[in-house]
């Protein structure tokens, strides 16, 4: 067996960042709204740098507005998942883009994606589950408004929160009563850092949000001492190469530090973010870590197995989507 063909576990994918242009375009073309200019002629999402990705990435929105066009948007990216072998997935979920950061609203979004999330299980053999996310760029302000939905919404299938967008605002302390809210609802902790920031936004993430993964963390490579307590505390990072790639962090595969992270005793999981906008896909990355390092089968087992350990479901999910692993 090729290591692409291997069972996989996706801990970091943006709910709405993995959707499909032509999905996109489809929802444009229904509701007549123009969005011709966030595409390329061959049809796939045209950014320059993160601040314009993130510009488009909020464009692409525009059209995601009901509770059903999310439950459309759900199977089409676990179709798209499971089709890659990906048998486990937590995607994050913005109650900003869910109804603005309302608790009715964003309650009828949920009940709309856990239903395709059930109809893909049943279907697909795939199992998700749901990381509510504020956004960074948004204000911590907002951040609060999503930790509460977070919170009245927290259980066995949305069982963690996080923050995304853009690192240059602010500080990661700033969010701290969101993490809070979050955490005494009994939600797991993540955050991105260490993607744009460099070491000391890990730094902050782990010591002022006490988060247990960090969205990338791969600038730590740059801080030995922080390398070390990384791995120290146990923290898993849901390292996305190609979308560092691809946003100009590293040349290439082979000049990624997700290798020496790994050497160096930190738990890292590999994701793909949001994988169309990176031309990427679960396989891909798989292939591209292979060729860069010359990973192995017994490799990617060693890193689902990490992932599994971190994932933010229950017991129960875990003892079921392990057997999923092993099957192969
Ligand atoms: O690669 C990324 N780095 C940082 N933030 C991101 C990335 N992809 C998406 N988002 C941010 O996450 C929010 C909700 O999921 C999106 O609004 C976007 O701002």
């Amino acid at each position: 067996m090729t290591v692409t063909e291997l069972p996989k576990i996706e801990l970091h994918l943006h709910h709405e960042g993995a959707a499909p242009p032509a999905f996109i375009r489809q929802l444009a073309h229904e509701k007549r709204v123009d969005l011709s200019g966030i595409f390329k002629p061959d049809g796939s999402y045209d950014f320059r740098g993160f601040a314009h990705f993130l510009e488009v990435y909020e464009a692409a929105c525009e059209v995601l507005k009901s509770p059903e066009d999310f439950r459309r948007l759900t199977l089409a990216i676990l179709e798209e998942s499971a089709a890659n072998g990906v048998v486990y997935s937590e995607t994050f979920l913005s109650p900003d883009f869910c109804g603005g950061g309302d608790l009715h609203a964003w309650r009828d979004y949920l009940n709309a994606i856990q239903d395709a999330a059930d109809e893909a299980e049943r279907k697909l053999g795939i199992t998700l589950r749901g990381v509510v996310t504020c956004v960074r760029h948004f204000g911590p302000e907002q951040a609060k408004a999503s930790a509460r939905c977070a919170a009245e919404t927290a259980g066995d299938w949305i069982t963690g929160f996080g923050m995304g967008g853009n690192e240059g605002v602010g500080r990661q302390g700033d969010f701290a009563w969101a993490f809070d809210c979050a955490r005494e609802a009994g939600l797991r902790l993540t955050t991105h850092a260490g993607e744009f920031g460099g070491p000391d936004s890990v730094r902050e993430a782990v010591r002022e949000l006490g988060v247990e993964r960090i969205g990338h963390g791969v600038r730590a490579i740059e801080d030995p001492d922080l390398v070390h307590e990384l791995a120290d505390r146990g923290v898993t990072l849901e390292v996305c190469p190609g979308s560092n790639v691809v946003l100009g962090l590293y040349d290439d595969f082979a000049s990624h530090p997700i290798a020496k992270l790994r050497d160096a005793g930190v738990k890292v999981s590999v994701s793909t973010d949001d994988p169309p906008f990176f031309h990427t896909t679960m396989r891909r990355e798989y292939e591209m870590l292979h060729k860069a390092f010359g990973w192995q089968a017994e490799d990617f087992a060693a890193i689902n197995e990490t992932a599994l350990s971190a994932a933010f479901c229950d017991e129960e999910t875990r003892a079921r989507v392990k057997k999923r692993l092993e099957k192969t």
